[in-house]
Formats: C-alpha cells, structure tokens, sequence
C-alpha cells in the first residue's frame, strides 16, 4: 500500500517497565504500531527490571530435558526468545516487534513517545536515571496508578515526571484489570492528553475546559511551579494530537475515550486502589455485595472531593462519575482487582496484607497500601483526615489503629452533604 504521509519522520514508541500492565500495553501499542506504519516506526523497546527467573514447571515452555528451562535465566532473554512474559504476563503470546531491554537509556533512545507503566514506588529513581536522555519534544503517557507525596504536597505522575525530563505527559487510566485486556477481553479505558498547541494541527474536543496549550503549571492548587518551555515536536514528524495518540491505543477490544482532563484521569486511577482495599476489608468479614457497594459508593465521593479540593483548576468532578477512569475502574477493582483480592486474604486469614502480597504475587506489586499511606499523609499535613473518613479508615487499619469492622461507624454520618 502506497504511504501517502506528508511526514518524512516516524514516531518511535517506547514503554519503560514490563510488569503485568506494562507488558500488556506494550502488547496494545505494537499491534497498533503494526496497524499505523504512516505515523509509527514499527518495533517497540520496552524496558525490563532485569532479573533471573526459572521457567515454572507449569508453563508450557518448560522442558525437563533442557538445561535452559531449569535454570535461572535473564528474564530479557526469556521474553525475547519466547515472545512471553512468563514471569510477568504468563501464557499470553506477545507481538514480534516488542523488544526487551535491560537498559533503560538504550531504551528511550530517539524515542518521541514514551510510555511509563510500572509500580509508581520505582518511578521516581528510573526517571532521575533519564534526564538528559530523552529528545527534548518527547512526549510521556504515564499510565502509573499512584500519586507522588512530598513536602512539596501531591504531585500528578503525568506531572513529576513531565517536570523531571522537561517534556510534556498525559495519562491513560481505566477499568483495566490486565489480564483481561492482554486476552482481548472487551475494555473501556481513558486517556488525558491536552496537546501542546505546537503539536496539534487539530482543535483538542469542543468544551475542553483547558483549551489546547501546554499547561506545566502544577496541578496542585496551592502549589505552583513555574512554566517550563516545551520543545515543539518537529515538522517532519505526525501531529500528536488526539487522533494519533488514540490510534496508538485503541483496539477493538480496548476502547479509548479521550479527554483533556490529566487531573482526573490520574487521580481516579491512584485513589480508587484504596477504595478497593476497603471493599477487600469487609468483604473479607464476610459483610456481603451491600457493603461493598457502600464502600464504592463512598470511595467515589471522596475521589471527586479530593479532585476538586486539591485539583480544582484543572480537575472535572464529570471525570470519576462518567469516565472508564472513575466509576467502571473502582467496580472492576472492587470486583477482582489484585488489592481487593489481597485485602480480602488479609482479613480472611488474620495476615498482614504485605505477607499476603509476596505469597499470592508472584512479584507483581499492590499500590493501595503506599498510595493509602501516603495521601494520609498528605491529608494530614492539610489537617483533613476528618473530611476522607474513607481513606482515613483504611490508612488507620493498615496501621493496626481501628479493625475492618469499625469502617461502619468511621465512615457513619460522611453524608454527600458532609462530603461537599
Ligand atoms: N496489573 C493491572 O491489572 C493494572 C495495573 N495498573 C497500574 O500500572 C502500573 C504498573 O503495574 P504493573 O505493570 O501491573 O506492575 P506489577 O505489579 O506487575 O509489578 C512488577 C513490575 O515491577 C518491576 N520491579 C520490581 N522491582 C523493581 C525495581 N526495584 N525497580 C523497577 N522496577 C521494579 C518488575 O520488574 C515488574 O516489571 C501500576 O501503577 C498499576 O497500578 C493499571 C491498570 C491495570
Ligand atoms: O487498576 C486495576 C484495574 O483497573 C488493577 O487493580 P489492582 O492493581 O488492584 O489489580
């Protein structure tokens, strides 16, 4: 087929972490990479945490006669031999064009989108590693379930990670349980993405409520820091505007609405993993589908006053009650999202959630607890623990200072009137 693009230059896409949700959005990207030769170069670099992993007996690559499967081996060399992630996404076969790569500099190389998935504890140390390495007009879809708390308040990962490397980055989020979306199981996701004017030739969607100019400004209402220049993306290469960037994730079986709203759309990803501890709390007494719905229900609540409260310049309430983000990510998290399930065990068995985590994850990490610590301590510092009984609860449980069976009586009275 004739290449009627007007661009001489390619975007070339990279994903930096590999775990499950990582892997299977590398999988997502290199089938459309595939499907979009005009706008994409077509092999995707994804960077792996290297380690020594031993095929399981269970697999099916496993072979008792070859040394290769009984003995540790690279878990790059596992997925680039195999075209599996057998540690991290096991029996799911995933395109050629996918190339593990142990270093994240190599990685990032020339790459003009790159996209960040890993557990949002290790975020932090990869990106200090990668400044000065990016093209200066790269652009980052971080599609991290957390938020970054420090002294300086709480920080958006679209954000931290836009202001460490000087590049602007949006985010995807949604009812996504990965495993579910790696076997093409239908989804619906969301992805935030205010181009930068120089980089749309298309108006972002009528009523966005942020225009289509690069905003670096803090996201953070008292905080905010100061406009760092973006490089405009050159000439030579596709527009990234909202059409591109969808047609980089959307699929059949992956649907994607965009919207301008980063705020939103990161927010209801990191904080609905609280919420879904909370629903593994009482479902784990036993307390029956009433009481997790009175969980999400106040989950959802105190989402959008959080979004509002510290956000609110930039944040759509709209965002959590229609959007895959919102509401469908904090059902299909309470239903069978790895914190809800690890909660639930945790009650179950009168086991630490941390001790439950190691034995039932193979590796795989659980965000709720650090992201249930670390907004109360944000919390606290604005002296609103009272106002988030929800989150408030679950933190003090973890910590050993009130038992799943107080949720009832901690979150009473919390009416959407004593919310607002
Ligand atoms: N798994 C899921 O169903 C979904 C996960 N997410 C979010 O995506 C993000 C990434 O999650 P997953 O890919 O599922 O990760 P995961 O839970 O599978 O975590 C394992 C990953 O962490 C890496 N890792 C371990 N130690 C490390 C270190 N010291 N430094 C750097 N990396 C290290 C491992 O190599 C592996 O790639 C999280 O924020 C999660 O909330 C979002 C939607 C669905
Ligand atoms: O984010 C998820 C589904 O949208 C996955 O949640 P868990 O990390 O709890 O498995």
């Amino acid at each position: 087929m004739a290449n009627l693009s007007i661009h001489s230059k390619k975007h070339k896409v990279c994903v930096v972490g590999s775990g499950n949700w990582g892997t299977t959005i590398a999988k997502v990207v290199a089938e459309n990479v595939a499907e979009h030769p005009d706008i994409f170069e077509q092999d995707i670099q994804m960077w792996v945490y290297e380690e020594e992993y031993t095929i399981p007996s269970s697999s099916k690559h496993h072979d008792p006669g070859s040394a290769l499967s009984t003995k540790p081996q690279k878990l790059t060399q596992l997925i680039n031999g195999l075209h599996e992630n057998v540690k991290y996404l096991p029996d799911i076969a995933l395109p050629k064009n996918i190339i593990a790569n142990p270093d994240v500099a190599s990685t990032v190389e020339g790459a003009t989108i790159l996209i960040f998935n890993l557990p949002h504890q290790f975020i932090g140390r990869i990106c200090d590693n990668l400044v000065g390495k990016v093209l200066p007009y790269a652009r980052g879809i971080s599609c991290i379930k957390g938020v970054s708390v420090s002294d300086q308040g709480c920080e958006l990962f679209s954000e931290s990670i836009g202001k460490k490397l000087n590049i602007y980055c949006g985010a995807l989020s949604g009812a996504n349980i990965a495993n579910e979306v790696a076997l093409e199981k239908w989804s619906e996701t969301t992805v935030a993405y205010e181009p930068p004017a120089m980089d749309s030739k298309q108006p972002t969607p009528e009523g966005s409520p942020h225009g289509s100019t690069a905003n670096l400004t803090s996201l953070n209402n008292e905080k905010s820091s100061p406009k760092a220049k973006l490089a405009a993306l050159p000439a030579e290469y596709p527009p990234l505007n909202h059409k591109n960037i969808r047609s980089l994730f959307h699929r059949p079986y992956f649907h994607v609405r965009m919207t301008t709203d980063v705020a939103g759309v990161s927010l209801g990803g990191a904080l609905k993993n609280i919420v879904a501890l909370a629903a593994g709390f009482v479902d784990g007494l036993g307390w029956g589908d009433n009481a997790k719905s009175a969980v999400m229900r106040i989950g959802i609540l105190e989402e959008v006053k959080f979004g509002l409260q510290f956000f609110g310049h930039s944040c759509r309430g709209e965002t959590f009650t229609e959007e895959s983000c919102g509401v469908a990510d904090i059902i299909t998290s309470c239903s069978g999202g790895r914190n809800f399930r690890c909660a639930k065990m945790a009650v179950k068995e009168g086991k630490a959630i941390g001790e439950i985590e190691e034995r039932e994850l193979n590796g795989q990490k659980l965000q709720g607890t650090s992201t249930a610590y670390e907004v109360n301590a944000f919390l606290k510092v604005k002296g609103v623990e009272g106002e988030f009984p929800l989150f408030t609860a679950v933190y003090n449980i973890l910590e050993g200072n009130n038992r799943p069976e107080d949720i009832p009586r901690l979150v009473e009275g919390h009416s959407r009137a004593d919310l607002d």
